[in-house]
């Protein structure tokens, strides 16, 4: 497995490969990786011949009381980690080599970046949108993947790589969960014992509004509230969002896939936000009521 540091190596490892015409993933990621991030990796794999992975923790997504600083970061396990999945590159650059000069130019995905995760996070999306713009017209792949759980940030994506012709597949992976329901995510660690114990609670509210979807309920209100009651009895998490939006909405390529509607939860414990989003059934929201 090569580490690569600068954009030229990256470039030069591409350009070898592209020559054999052998198809290329890639993974983008911010490190402190874990069995979600891996379920990207596998599946990157299992669809191409060379696999890429890029750890860098991107400053310009994060708010200025944001947690840049306190973002988990552990290089060498996370090389360990793609060595033993097969990975066939991992490109770590630091912070210069990515953005050696202050940004003149942005990529800014309107509507979508300023709704739901993007009114919490001015500038969020900006960043995310910018970065993996600049990710992909690096490494140019013929896929590249992206997990279900940060489901708008999928669906932004989505729409850069449309919107600017891109010829990189955007590839959505389902979201990986540890054994109590809790999404995986790097912030995880950073939960105290007792926040982790909370924590699932989170997706088991998520659960009560499938259920009450599942028998029949229509009632957007009744479905949210299922998700509210259930984490009103956790004292250390702050639900910050519960959203239910019929995932066209979010995702135009959805529309023609028919999907179903989405249910997004933002809640903080202590310092750690959390996210999570499941999906209900289709008719969970009637037309035009989004929640
Ligand atoms: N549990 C998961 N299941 C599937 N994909 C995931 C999961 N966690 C992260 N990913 C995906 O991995 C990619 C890199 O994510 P990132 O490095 O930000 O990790 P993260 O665990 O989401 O961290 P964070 O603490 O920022 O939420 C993203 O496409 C993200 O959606
Ligand atoms: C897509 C991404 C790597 C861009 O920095 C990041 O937002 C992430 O890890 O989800
Ligand atoms: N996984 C989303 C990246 C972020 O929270 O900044």
């Amino acid at each position: 497995m090569q580490s690569i540091t600068t954009t030229l190596d990256l470039r030069q490892f591409v350009s070898r490969h592209r020559q054999a015409e052998r198809p290329i993933g890639f993974v983008p990621t911010m490190g402190a990786l874990h069995h979600g991030h891996m379920a990207l990796v596998d599946r990157c794999r299992a669809d191409n011949d060379v696999t890429i992975v890029s750890v860098f923790v991107n400053p310009t997504q994060f708010g200025p009381s944001e947690d840049f600083d306190a973002y988990p970061r552990d290089l060498e396990r996370d090389l360990a980690l793609c060595r033993a999945h097969g990975v066939d590159a991992v490109f770590h650059p630091g912070v210069e080599e990515m953005y050696p000069e202050p940004l003149l130019t942005v990529v800014e995905v309107a509507d979508l970046s300023t709704i739901l995760i993007g009114e919490q996070r001015p500038g969020h999306f900006r960043g995310v949108a910018t970065v993996v713009t600049k990710l992909l017209n690096l490494v140019e792949p013929d896929r590249a993947y992206f997990g279900e759980k940060d489901f708008q940030q999928l669906a932004v994506v989505r729409r850069v790589a449309l919107d600017l012709s891109m010829r990189t597949s955007i590839v959505g992976v389902p979201t990986v969960r540890e054994a109590d329901g809790l999404a995986a995510s790097s912030r995880n660690v950073r939960l105290t014992p007792d926040e982790r114990k909370a924590a699932p609670a989170i997706y088991e509210g998520m659960q009560a509004a499938v259920r009450l979807s599942a028998r029949g309920e229509r009632d957007t209100v009744l479905l949210l509230n299922a998700v509210r009651s259930r984490l009103a009895r956790e004292p250390s998490i702050a639900l910050l969002s519960c959203d239910l939006r019929d995932s066209a909405t979010l995702d135009p390529l959805d529309r023609v896939m028919n999907r179903p509607a989405v249910l997004l939860v933002t809640a903080r414990l202590g310092s750690v936000v959390l996210i999570d989003q499941v999906e209900l059934h289709p008719d969970a929201i009637r037309e035009g009521s989004a929640a």
